[in-house]
């Protein structure tokens, strides 16, 4: 059984698939040498020293001979570092480029590491060290000649920028443009990308090959791949999005006569006519064999590669089922530990974590039946599995009996359909057979199913009350009992906060009672919605190690639960969709449940349009109620809109130190409120903003109520 690979390997092998199936030119996501993820590393000069071990042993290899490669790491030249891409060819360094616009944006902070090259169409040499078999090679913003084409290189970013490099390198004759990426994912973002490519070379004519990382690379955001080949604006290859695999290659044989035809056209020739030329590092190369009688049958095939291909969109709902579990996936093996422990409260936010577990386990499933030998190595680790053991996790609801552990902790405010709702889920993704009972209590409080714990835990939550009683001598009550808010809050809060100190009781121990090594990591369930509002408590079970959904919002959760009932198989997950969600915390009475959206005084809906606004649109408190008086202005007044938003922003700000606990969540979402890497803003506010909401209050005062008007038309 293989052992864990380095990206050495990874690459090497890329490059092995790549000329097995006859290609010239080998593309390889952005600094894949270190990784893109090394963040404030970079800075180290051991990541660059580590990239040119790394570099010297690929250029070294007779393995790299007849390919031209383009391969990145940092590289530091007259003491800048700058994000660079280093094109090899036959045992040599044919020219590094430096990247020319940085990314800054959302989760990147490029310029923090690296300095943009600004030497636009000039290149310079650079000394390479010892341990390269050469002693210089050029640097900078050139291209290569090779004897059938050229070749240009563009780099993630700059392909989002409205002034892009392949631009004027089309211009000047560039047929064939690289670009390696380390782009995260984002629901709905790959149209985005996949617009950009084919306008690039509709516009242009030309080939592009794009390659980007895949996978957590040991943050919250998972690359998503999807690597491509494009012909004058048609898409003619692409790969996974996502997937367990370390390594895959996409191929396709194209025809260069294809971008010249394309060219064919008089208002590009005059452009091209006065582009302004880059310089040309010779490589005495041919990508094409140039003679027919060369051509092999395989080429030939691959040459339906020049007609377009759909492009596969995942639904956000598959991409929510994909995405953070094959990041999920990434971060178990990385970390080393034996599975994941989920509290299931019977709502739908838990429910959507734990299928995300499940869906990770069906993945696992079909790449071990496939064969995948690194994936089956894994999960024998995982499992405690000998490594020469014979296991295969090919079906995902043994191998989530393995490595999945739920546990509902009830009180007596909880009731028997919450209970019910997270028994039979884990049941329905995890339980096989009578044998999978481990141990049942006769004690009426403790059920210990497979791997699902259903508990009572009122005796704890006693025992604290107790304590408080005894030591101050007051008794607080829930406000249904004649409590204050204040004593309301202590009450629900108590109990939220012990379930997060026995859900890592039971993470680290129940490996140890099952017979097992190990520990297993406690997963979150805090959405994105709820932590804009603050409607959390904090250091309750919303703190945990990680947190798959913390970047999604509860109407693309409950899309995907719907989408799940089908796609898994689940039935039972019809009842989590018709439930109200409702925290359980406070006593039911006749006249009282407690209910999500009357607690937080708006709905999900709405927590949605107020994230988008106050980030995406780059909204404050004035600005968002002028944009929702047009938006909602037909159905409520001014004034009616002028109260929703200054409520958002006062909760949204009175809790906003909560974001600086926030357990690390798969990025997902672009309004995200994560204030550790995406949503840099104060944790302190003066939450009333007495000068916002004023004006607020003004302008609401003196607009017309269209509301009026409609209900009036309709009664006309
Ligand atoms: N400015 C500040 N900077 C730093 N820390 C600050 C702070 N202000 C308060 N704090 C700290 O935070 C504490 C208040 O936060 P916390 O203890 O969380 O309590 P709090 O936010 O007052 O209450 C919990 C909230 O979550 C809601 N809830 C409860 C249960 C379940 C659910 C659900 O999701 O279904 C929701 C509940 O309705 C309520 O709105 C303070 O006691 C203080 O320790
Ligand atoms: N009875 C319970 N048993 C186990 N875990 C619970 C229980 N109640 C709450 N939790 C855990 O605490 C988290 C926060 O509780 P809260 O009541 O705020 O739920 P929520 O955010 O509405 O999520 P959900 O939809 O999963 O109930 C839940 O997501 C769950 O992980
Ligand atoms: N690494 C990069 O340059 C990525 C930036 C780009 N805007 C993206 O999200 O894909």
């Amino acid at each position: 059984m293989q052992i864990q690979k380095g990206n050495y390997e990874r690459i090497m092998e890329s490059i092995a698939v790549a000329k097995s199936r006859g290609a010239t030119l080998r593309v390889g996501p952005e600094l894949e040498i270190p990784g893109y993820g090394c963040l404030d590393h970079f800075l180290e000069g051991d990541t660059v020293l580590h990239s040119w071990e790394v570099l010297a042993k690929i250029l070294s290899s007779e393995e790299t001979m007849g390919i031209v490669c383009d391969v990145g790491m940092p590289v530091v030249h007259k003491n800048v570092i700058y994000n660079c891409r280093v094109i090899i060819h036959n045992k040599k360094v044919l020219v590094i480029r430096p990247k020319m616009w940085l990314a800054n944006d959302g989760n990147y902070r490029e310029l923090r590491y690296f300095t943009p090259w600004t030497k636009h169409r000039q290149w310079e040499d650079h000394y390479l060290p010892r341990i390269i078999q050469a002693t210089k090679a050029p640097f900078g913003d050139a291209v290569i000649s090779t004897v059938d084409t050229c070749i240009g290189v563009e780099l993630c970013e700059e392909l989002f920028t409205p002034a892009s490099p392949h631009i004027l390198m089309g211009l000047d004759g560039v047929e064939i443009f690289t670009n390696s990426s380390g782009s995260h994912h984002e629901l709905r973002k790959l149209y985005r990308r996949v617009e950009l490519i084919k306008e690039a070379t509709l516009k242009l004519g030309g080939i592009y090959l794009y390659a980007n990382q895949q996978g957590c690379d040991g943050d919250r955001l998972y690359y998503d791949g999807c690597a491509m080949i494009a012909v004058n604006g048609r898409i003619v290859a692409q790969g996974s999005q996502f997937s367990l695999t370390d390594v895959e290659v996409v191929t396709a044989t194209v025809d260069i006569e294809d971008v010249r035809a394309h060219r064919a056209k008089s208002s590009r020739s005059m452009q091209a006519a006065a582009a302004e030329r880059y310089h040309r590092v010779e490589v005495d190369f041919a990508l094409t064999s140039g003679k027919f009688d060369e051509v092999r049958e395989e080429d030939l095939a691959g040459l339906i590669g020049n007609k377009e291909i759909p492009v596969r969109y995942h639904s956000p709902e598959e991409e929510i089922a994909l995405g953070p579990a094959c990041w999920l996936w990434d971060y178990l093996r990385r970390s080393r530990t034996q599975g994941y422990f989920i509290p299931l409260s019977g709502g739908i936010d838990s429910c959507a974590t734990a299928v995300i577990v499940y869906s990770m386990c069906r993945l696992v499933a079909q790449a071990a039946s496939r064969g995948e030998v690194q994936v089956i190595a894994d999960a024998r680790r995982m499992t405690g599995e000998p490594e020469d053991s014979d296991y295969l996790p090919t079906d995902p609801r043994e191998f989530a009996n393995r490595i999945f552990h739920t546990c509902y902790m009830g009180t007596e405010n909880s009731s028997a359909e919450t209970r019910g709702r997270a028994k039979q889920l884990s049941e329905a993704i995890g339980r096989q057979g009578s044998h999978s009972i481990l141990y049942a209590a006769s004690a009426s409080d403790f059920f210990l199913f497979s791997y699902h714990v259903d508990l009572n835990m009122d005796s704890v939550v006693t025992a604290v009350r107790h304590l408080f009683g005894f030591v101050t001598g007051a008794r607080p009550r829930f406000r249904s009992q004649g409590g204050t808010n204040a004593e309301n809050l202590a009450l629900q809060n108590i109990q939220a906060r012990l379930r997060m100190v026995l859900a890592y009781m039971f993470a680290q121990l129940l490996p140890w009672v099952r017979g097992k090594n190990g520990g297993l990591l406690v997963l979150g369930s805090a959405n994105v919605d709820e932590s804009l509002r603050g409607y959390l408590t904090k250091y309750d079970c919303s703190s945990a190690d990680i947190n798959p959904i913390g970047g999604i919002s509860k109407t693309d959760l409950k899309k995907f639960i719907a989408y799940a009932e089908d796609a898994f198989d689940l039935p039972i997950l019809k009842s989590f969709l018709d439930a109200v969600p409702t925290a359980e915390l406070e006593p039911i009475t006749e006249t009282y449940v407690q209910s999500d959206e009357a607690d937080m005084g708006m709905t999900y809906d709405e927590l949605s349009v107020f994230g988008r606004l106050r980030k995406n649109e780059k909204c404050g408190p004035y600005s968002t109620f002028t944009k929702l008086v047009h938006e909602w202005g037909s159905f409520l007044s001014p004034i009616q809109i002028a109260e929703k938003v200054k409520l958002f922003f006062f909760e949204h700000a009175r809790n906003r130190h909560k974001m600086t606990t926030l357990t690390p969540a798969y990025h997902a979402e672009s309004y995200s409120p994560d204030d550790n890497r995406f949503d840099l803003r104060p944790f302190l506010y003066p939450s009333r903003f007495p000068w916002q909401f004023k004006k607020i209050d003004e302008v609401a005062a003196v607009l017309p109520d269209r509301s009026k008007q409609a209900d009036k038309t309709k009664t006309e």
